[in-house]
């Protein structure tokens, strides 16, 4: 579907996160010609550039972020020419004018602020926009998250920007929806019937989601130190991955349908009991290490690092869906910062055989097991049992193998640039709703409270490995163990 021009205004235009993905995924779709020629990016900060000095951050800051397939020198020069510069200070209203001036006055453009800033700024930025009378009918506003630092502050942002904008035109931002691998799991969940009889509590015996990252907090120390593993992947990343796995066939794709079926996964998780909060949660802090073979230095020694700090960069959950389909089956979530590998994957364990007709004894049979691999490549496997050939009847775990890349050779696309291609066409299905936003933090709240109560040390782990000793006991704890620790040497 060819898009409407539009003025796309990125606030924290300059910042990290659109210099590394936003004016990379926009300058993607530009060259694979989805842009309208006239379109605009109108990038937004303090600090005092020209559009010329802007052009050379973007040299500097994004151009390295792009995909050396996809670059073309003649292509970069094109795009860069519809990037302006705009320097106010997103809190003062009376420094706006400048915005007013570039941004074109057309009710047939789609209009898209986007805000890439700390969200302490989501509010005052929506009402400014409101008061210089930008905020118009065809407007769109993208929320970046952590949307918030707790229940009540969520609530707040969604109160004051649903005072200047309706909730179809709020676009709360999770890119782990825009990743092919979980589009996939849509499809394959529902475009299938091999596993709807199966996806249920009769058949799965747990589900893992992991997120693990081999890097560290860079240079976001500023932001980390004020958020943590919890806020900045449990709350949001990891809480809409449960939803995909778990939540009930949607009506249709359209947004409120699928939509409602996440925010009923998300009430239906088991609130956290005192027993639950001790027993159930992992709470890890990175020391230093190797990753990669390289010797990095620990959390609290890291650039701008408050050497104290109780931050957690690595944590574990075990969750419950109190519903028909999934009581007793337990979710395992977990993620970190400098961990073994780079690795997202969603891990579907099915029930051992109820008993076996070969001479091998049922505990020798490895069950099933279906895994969504997120990154670093997407994909998916299945471990089944099969026949060693030859004589007699031995049987050995084999994976069936689907790599997306290799089967479609299809160009990729990266989770931002499906996002922003559904901001810029109004299509909010991949988007979370206000009350979903406010379900998953109303679950993760009583673990903050916890933490702030019980001042919490995080347990130490070393770079370069799957996290605190105490994650594998979470898990260990009811007869399992993480895929990794699963897998033969
Ligand atoms: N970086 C990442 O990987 C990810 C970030 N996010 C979210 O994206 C948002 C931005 O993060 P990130 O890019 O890392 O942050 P940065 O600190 O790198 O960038 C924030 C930007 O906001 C601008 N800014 C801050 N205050 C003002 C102000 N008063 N007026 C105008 N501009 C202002 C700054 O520009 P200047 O200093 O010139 O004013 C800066 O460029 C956050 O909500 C974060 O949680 C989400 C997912 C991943
Ligand atoms: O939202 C965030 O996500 C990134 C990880 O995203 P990925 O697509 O690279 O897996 C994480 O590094 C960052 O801390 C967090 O804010």
């Amino acid at each position: 579907m060819a898009l409407t021009d539009f003025d796309l205004v990125l606030f924290g235009g300059g910042g990290d996160l659109s210099m590394r993905k936003l004016i990379p995924a926009m300058y993607a779709r530009d060259r694979a010609g989805d842009l309208p020629p006239t379109a605009q990016i109108i990038c937004i900060g303090r600090q005092s550039w020209t559009d010329a000095e802007f052009v050379t951050a973007l040299n500097e800051n994004a151009r390295p972020h792009i995909n050396e397939k996809v670059f073309a020198q003649a292509s970069w020069d094109t795009f860069c020419a519809r990037v302006r510069y705009v320097s106010l200070d997103a809190t003062d209203a009376t420094t706006y004018q400048p915005l007013n001036d570039v941004l074109r006055n057309d009710a047939a453009l789609t209009r898209v602020f986007y805000l890439a800033t700390p969200p302490t700024l989501f509010a005052q930025i929506c009402h400014n926009l409101s008061e210089r009378g930008l905020a118009t009918e065809n407007s769109r506003v993208v929320l970046e998250k952590p949307l918030g630092r707790d229940l009540a502050s969520a609530k707040q942002i969604n109160l004051e920007v649903g005072q200047v904008f309706k909730e179809s035109q709020i676009f709360r931002i999770d890119h782990y929806l825009g990743k092919e691998a979980v589009q996939n799991l849509l499809a394959l969940r529902f475009g299938n019937v091999l596993f709807e009889p199966l996806w249920r509590r009769e058949w799965i015996s747990d589900v893992q989601i992991t997120i693990a990252e081999e890097i560290g907090v860079g240079n976001r120390m500023g932001y980390y130190e004020t958020s943590g593993a919890l806020r900045d992947m449990m709350q949001n990343h990891l809480l809409q991955l449960l939803c995909i796995v778990a939540m009930e066939p949607p009506l249709s794709v359209t947004p409120d349908a699928v939509r409602d079926e996440k925010l009923k996964v998300l009430r239906s998780l088991k609130p956290f009991t005192a027993t639950a909060l001790a027993k159930n949660i992992v709470r890890g802090q990175y020391r230093a290490g190797h990753v990669e073979g390289k010797a990095v230095p620990a959390y609290r020694q890291e650039k701008n690092a408050d050497p104290d700090s109780n931050t957690e960069t690595f944590v574990a959950v075990k969750a419950e869906i109190d519903t028909w389909r999934w009581a007793g089956v337990p979710f395992y979530l977990r993620t970190g910062k400098r961990m073994a590998d780079q690795l997202a994957e969603i891990v579907v364990r099915f029930k051992a055989i109820p008993h076996s007709i070969f001479a091998q004894s049922t505990s020798s049979f490895q069950p099933n097991c279906l895994v969504i691999r997120l990154q670093p490549d997407d994909g998916l496997q299945l471990n089944l049992m099969a026949k060693t050939p030859g004589d007699g009847m031995r049987l050995k775990p084999v994976e069936l193998e689907l790599d997306f890349a290799e089967t479609f050779k299809a160009p990729r696309m990266d989770a931002y640039e499906r996002l922003l291609l559904d901001v810029l066409r109004g299509q909010l299905t991949l988007f979370m709703r206000s009350d979903e936003l406010e379900a998953a933090w109303e679950w993760v709240e009583p673990v903050l409270r916890h933490w702030e109560q019980e001042g919490n040390e995080p347990l130490p782990y070393a770079s370069g490995t799957w996290g605190p000793a105490a994650a594998s006991a979470l898990i260990g704890r009811d007869g399992l163990q993480w895929r990794e620790e699963a897998l033969p040497e």
